[in-house]
């Protein structure tokens, strides 16, 4: 039982972007030290949420905490570790090269020595030691998504918001992601948010955030949704909250 305040709260999260409220009130936790999915079809508001949560997102009412600050709060800066679906590496450098740069960027004044060491840690980390060297264009995909991770973890962060880190990646190499997620949680205690459309990473998931349309469908770990929807597949249990949710607009029309 994780007993610590959660690393997320919100309540009543709306956002709006244009014309359309694109988030709809949403009420939820991602508890600490866990993977939390956030699972749901594309455009259903999955990457416009976590912006919110990393303070990039504009028109954003309700309550959104992160690790116990409002979100966007600038204490949050080095506590936070964004992946955005672009990668955020030059493919023109080698992944050391890359890594140096951004630890530059973001601890200006850092000794070379102690730069070095963080680079050595979080090379590790991703498990890219032996393509040290390699210039990011000639990294696989997974190789090139875990270099776009080793940059967010440069600052060590307590919570990871990773944006469709396994989009267009073969299933030996989302597999080999999902083992580093549930790595860093286990070694490190750090909190992870992952979204993601593709329904059977659900199962890779500590608990789960189904989403739809801009709503929560449910906010619950694989094993309980499968038992109260009484389904055997987190995908069955989506798509039995979505009929129940029609059924239910329905009635109330
Ligand atoms: N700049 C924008 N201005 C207005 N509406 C936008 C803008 N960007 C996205 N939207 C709308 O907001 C909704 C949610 O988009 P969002 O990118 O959050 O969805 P998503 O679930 O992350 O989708 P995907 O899985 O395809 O990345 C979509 O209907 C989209 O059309």
């Amino acid at each position: 039982m994780n007993s610590a305040p959660p690393a997320v709260r919100a309540a009543g999260l709306t956002v709006t972007r244009g014309a359309r409220t694109v988030l709809q009130g949403l009420d939820f936790t991602v508890p600490r030290g866990q993977v939390t999915g956030l699972l749901g079809p594309s455009g259903c508001g999955k990457s416009t949420l976590l912006r919110a949560l990393v303070g990039a997102q504009a028109k954003v009412a309700g309550r959104l905490d992160v690790l116990g600050h409002p979100a966007g709060h600038p204490v949050l800066r080095s506590r936070v570790g964004y992946v955005t679906q672009a990668p955020s590496v030059y493919t023109d450098l080698t992944v050391s090269q890359n890594l140096d740069y951004f630890a530059t960027v973001l601890a200006p004044g850092t000794a070379r020595a102690d730069r070095r060491s963080t680079v050595r840690r979080v090379l590790a980390e991703v498990d890219l030691t032996a393509h040290a060297d390699h210039l990011v264009s000639r990294l696989s995909g997974g190789q090139r998504s875990r270099a776009s991770l080793a940059v967010a973890l440069l600052g060590t962060p307590e919570l990871l918001v990773l944006d469709e880190p396994t989009v267009g990646l073969d299933p030996v190499l989302r597999r080999e992601l999902w083992h580093l997620f549930h790595r860093l949680a286990a070694d490190h205690g750090t909190t992870l948010l992952v979204s993601s459309h593709v329904m059977d990473e659900a199962e890779r998931c500590d608990r789960l955030l189904l989403m739809r349309d801009g709503r929560l469908l449910a906010d619950d770990t694989p094993d309980a949704l499968r038992a109260s929807t009484r389904t055997a597949t987190v995908e069955d249990a989506f798509l039995h909250l979505v009929d129940q949710a029609a059924h239910h607009q329905e009635a109330t029309r």
